[in-house]
């Protein structure tokens, strides 16, 4: 018998440039819903993963896709498809699956996988994409002339979505804010705007959306191409393109880290000019001490701070990179330069 919508697991696409507050949300979402079996399935952009790591009570039921950009890798679409069918053979019922995908990412390949695939489409439902914006940032993402020849992720994303989350509204005036949403209301005019600070926001205004509408309109364009570059949302050879000048240096190292050294360089970042630098983050393992340490780079928002007492899982030092030029020999050495005796 076929299902109705209520009988489906509902599922939600969270969507939002680098840095904007995507797993700050997620951890918002599974801090509040106690007693929800929800599956969360990360697409990162970067060599190596660490969005798993920086969820909080990272279990199993984190899957890390890493192999590609969800939205223009063939393969990463094959890996999210194996991914979602997985969670849907086994006997335990799940009541959500978030799909967070990487901050370079057009959300829409990704919504349209709950259309196109017969077993995925019976069992699941589409409940809403949610972009995350980070006020202070988004302006010149959306305004960057070297994206031109390529779909604006910013842009699609916006677009793209169900629910607009205006976020870090503790880093921005009034008036900053009112600019981003004036610009944002126009990219979208569909969507409801909500404001917050490190993604606190009620979790009725961003879960059970039942965005129908969307939901219908999303259906529609898999049999009309939809508006922009995809020739057909799955179709391998698209055009689809990522802003190529953007690019990604992974980093891990073995040992632990000095504290006084990595103090040091932490320092030294936030003194230089990170307009090219989107994004760093990284875990990282300190000499003498037991706990996880993290590092957030969103331009010259910087933090560095322990996050997590490590508990049974390997300690490890890893750090991801994202932006234009950059210097990967430069940045290995360096960060090497920080590693314990
Ligand atoms: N001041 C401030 N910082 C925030 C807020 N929300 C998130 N952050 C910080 O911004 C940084 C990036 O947040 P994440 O939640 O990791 O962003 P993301 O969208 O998952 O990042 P990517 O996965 O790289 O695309 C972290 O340092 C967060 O602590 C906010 O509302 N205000």
């Amino acid at each position: 018998m076929q299902k109705t919508v209520k009988d489906k697991i509902p599922v939600t696409v969270l969507t939002g440039f680098l840095g904007s507050g995507k797993t700050t949300l997620l951890n918002h979402i599974l801090r509040e819903n106690h007693g929800m079996k929800i599956a969360v399935i990360e697409n990162e952009f970067g060599e190596i993963g660490i969005d798993g790591g920086l969820v909080i009570g990272s279990t199993e039921e984190i899957f890390e896709m890493t192999n590609g950009c969800v939205c223009c890798v063939a393969e990463a679409r094959d890996d999210l498809l194996r991914v979602i069918r997985q969670l849907l053979a086994r006997p335990e019922r799940l009541d959500r699956i978030i799909i967070e995908t990487s901050g370079l990412a057009d959300p829409y390949p990704v919504a349209q996988t709950f259309f196109l695939d017969d077993p995925i489409r019976a069992e699941t439902n589409l409940d809403g994409v949610i972009a995350l914006v980070d006020v202070k940032h988004i302006l010149r993402h959306l305004d960057d002339t070297l994206v031109e020849a390529h779909d604006n992720q910013a842009v699609d994303q916006i677009v793209c979505a169900d629910r607009i989350v205006l976020n870090k509204i503790d880093l921005a005036a009034e008036g900053e804010i009112a600019e981003v949403e004036a610009r944002v209301s126009r990219l979208n005019e569909t969507a409801e705007i909500v404001r917050s600070s490190h993604a606190r926001i009620e979790l009725d205004k961003i879960l059970g959306l039942g965005a129908f509408d969307r939901t219908r309109r999303l259906a529609a364009d898999i049999h009309h191409d939809h508006a922009h570059h995809h020739a057909a949302p799955w179709d391998k050879d698209g055009d689809h393109e990522h802003d190529a000048s953007v690019t990604s240096v992974g980093i891990e190292l073995p040992g632990h880290m000095d504290p006084a050294a990595m103090a040091r360089w932490v320092h030294e970042i936030r003194q230089q000019d990170n307009s090219d630098l989107f994004r760093m983050k990284g875990i990282f393992s300190i000499q003498g001490d037991d706990y996880c340490y993290v590092l957030h780079g969103v331009h010259d928002q910087i933090e560095f701070r322990p996050n997590h007492p490590w508990a049974d899982e390997p300690r490890c030092n890893k750090m991801v990179f994202i932006g234009r030029n950059l210097d990967r020999a430069a940045l290995q050495a360096r960060l090497a330069q920080c590693r314990a005796a």
